[in-house]
């Protein structure tokens, strides 16, 4: 079943094009990595997804939704870690939580469950009351994952997964995921991290000055690079 699938997206921004003619589709439980330079388009990519960047031209589905049609709908199909964790001042690691199972209308019981369980892998269960500025910014990016991963949703976006996270951290984020993609969700995910590649992407697709350049599975894409280093 296809999952996301982009067709002709076409993204500018003042005179400039940042994303040019992307097309591709992505199948239940699949896992694909977006690489490419520093400003080659990846995170204009995932913020054009989540209908944050507006498109120009072009149509973004998943599961047969439609993002300029049935928005309301669209959104609840995703979530979204961004590179940089967005939390609100105003309210506590908690409240976050909550926040995020209403937006997603879970049920309470196995919301807080589910919640407490990851507070305590990620070794922020102390925190819970807290606000995010009396976190760190590793702290306050665990949070922002955690309630990603909350809901059930069949995509999953994230935007650099390891970026700022401690060993411990990325070691139980990387479990999380693969059981994720083994129950069927989908990953899209943005990474200079190359060596990670095989536990958690099953393809890639890379991208230069906004248009995809190469793309394939990831065997093959770490043949390649090991040619290239030969
Ligand atoms: N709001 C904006 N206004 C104008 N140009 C932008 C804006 N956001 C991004 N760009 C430009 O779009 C291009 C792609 O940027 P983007 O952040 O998508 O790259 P990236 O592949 O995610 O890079 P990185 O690996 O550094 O995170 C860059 O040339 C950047 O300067």
């Amino acid at each position: 079943m296809t999952v996301l699938k982009l067709a002709n997206v076409h993204v500018e921004i003042g005179r400039e094009t940042l994303l040019n003619d992307i097309s591709f589709e992505m199948s239940e439980g699949e896992s694909i990595a977006l690489i490419g330079h520093n400003g080659a388009g990846k995170s204009t990519l995932m913020k054009t997804i989540i209908g944050m960047q507006q498109k120009k031209e072009g149509t973004i589905h998943i599961h047969n939704r439609d993002q300029d049609i049935d928005y309301l709908a669209y959104k609840k199909l995703f979530s979204y870690i961004p590179e940089e964790p967005f939390l609100l001042p105003e309210l506590t690691v908690m409240q976050h939580v909550q926040l995020y199972g209403k937006s997603y209308e879970m049920e309470e019981s196995s919301l807080l469950t589910r919640a407490e369980e990851w507070l305590q892998l990620f070794e922020i269960e102390d925190k819970m009351n807290e606000y995010p500025e009396s976190l760190s910014k590793g702290m306050r990016q665990k949070v922002q994952t955690i309630c990603a991963l909350l809901p059930d949703v069949p995509l999953l976006l994230i935007d650099e997964p390891f970026v700022g996270l401690d060993v411990h951290a990325i070691t139980q984020l990387e479990e999380i995921l693969i059981q994720k993609i083994r129950s069927g969700t989908s990953i899209l995910l943005t990474t200079h991290q190359l060596e990670r590649l095989d536990r958690l992407a099953t393809s890639y697709v890379m991208l230069k000055k906004g248009l995809i350049i190469e793309q394939g599975d990831v065997q093959q894409f770490k043949g390649l690079s090991r040619r290239m280093e030969e």
